[in-house]
């Protein structure tokens, strides 16, 4: 478990985490989200003990990285795959992390296998290709086997086949029960990988939410009813309307409801006695729903081509 409490952290005038209050169960994958320079990194490198809070804490486990004696076998992190030394293969930088953390040599094979680089472990990292060095990032956050697994932007650079594979080992790895925090640019990825999403923007917290309510709360989120009981629906909707929802009639004896989710809509027609022929979720994307929630912390983004036109 990661545990934040008001975790902030100033480089002089810049305010890049603004007091982030939150908690990063095991069991599931949490997806990390926001525009460029909203704090992801700097998060999860006070979370790791690599920068100091300016203030609040960032706790794994209850405890501050410093204060384990083994750390890799508390927490694995993949933060920068190209921060390796180039001359070394990829055997022995496992090897050199793998000792100075107490963790036996056959481990180090271990995790070769498991990220699949068994077959060109002998050969320099320096000659490695990103998605070969992405797996070697992996392969030693998992050395220690640890419990809770951090990764930043783990699938960049690698090719459909490993961005599959990459999802496939955030699952299994959460379904082990262990804390799986992750972040990525590429929504449609997150919405397959994660079960829950902390966003952020400009440092402070935007959402912390699962994903499927995320989605839900789009504006873009719809959910469609069909009934031949016209009163009933109109019944319905105004049940809606004064639930804050809105519901529009869109042709006779149809309604497209936004602002709640499918499962309040069909009980409610339910109490209301309305059959209904149909009751489908229109699904907004996760990348609808992130766009609206970021749309005022972008800091760095180019007019939109119409803008420019
Ligand atoms: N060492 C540093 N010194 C000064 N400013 C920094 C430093 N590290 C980060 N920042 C600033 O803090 C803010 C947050 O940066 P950070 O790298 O954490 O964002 P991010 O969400 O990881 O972005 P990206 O998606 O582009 O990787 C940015 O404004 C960045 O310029």
């Amino acid at each position: 478990m990661i545990t934040l409490d008001g975790l902030t952290k100033r480089y002089g005038e810049t305010a890049a985490v603004q007091g982030l209050t939150l908690t990063i169960e095991p069991g599931l994958v949490t997806g990390f989200l926001g525009p460029n320079g909203a704090g992801k990194s700097t998060t999860m490198r006070m979370i790791l003990g690599l920068d100091r809070p300016t203030s609040g804490t960032a706790l794994v486990n209850g405890r501050h990285y410093a204060e384990f004696s083994h750390p890799l076998r508390e927490v694995g992190a993949l933060l920068d795959a190209r921060a390796l030394h180039p001359g070394r293969s990829a055997r022995a930088h496992l090897l050199a992390t793998a000792r100075s953390n107490g963790i036996p040599a056959a481990r180090v094979e271990e995790v070769l296998a498991t990220v699949g680089l068994s077959g060109v472990a002998r050969k320099r990292a320096g000659a490695y290709s990103l998605g070969m060095s992405q797996r070697l990032g992996i392969a030693a956050a998992l050395l220690g086997d640890p419990g809770v697994l951090m990764f930043d932007e783990p699938v960049n650079g690698l090719d459909p086949d490993g961005v599959r594979w990459v999802r496939e080992l955030m699952r299994s790895l959460a379904a082990e029960g262990r804390t799986v925090f992750v972040s990525s640019h590429l929504m449609s990825e997150m919405e397959l990988t994660a079960d829950r999403l902390v966003v952020i923007g400009k440092g402070r917290l935007l959402a912390d939410a699962p994903v499927a309510d995320i989605i839900a709360a789009s504006s873009r989120h719809r959910v469609k009813v069909r009934s031949p009981h016209e009163d009933g629906l109109r019944e319905l909707a105004a049940r809606l309307h004064a639930q804050g929802a809105s519901a529009e009639e869109t042709a006779p004896g149809e309604l497209l409801v936004s602002g709640v989710r499918v499962e309040p809509v069909g009980e409610l027609a339910h109490r209301l006695g309305v059959p209904l022929y149909e009751l489908s979720p229109q699904d907004a994307t996760l990348e609808q729903a992130y766009m609206e929630l970021t749309a005022d912390s972008v800091e760095y983004g180019a007019p939109h081509p119409e803008a420019v036109r």
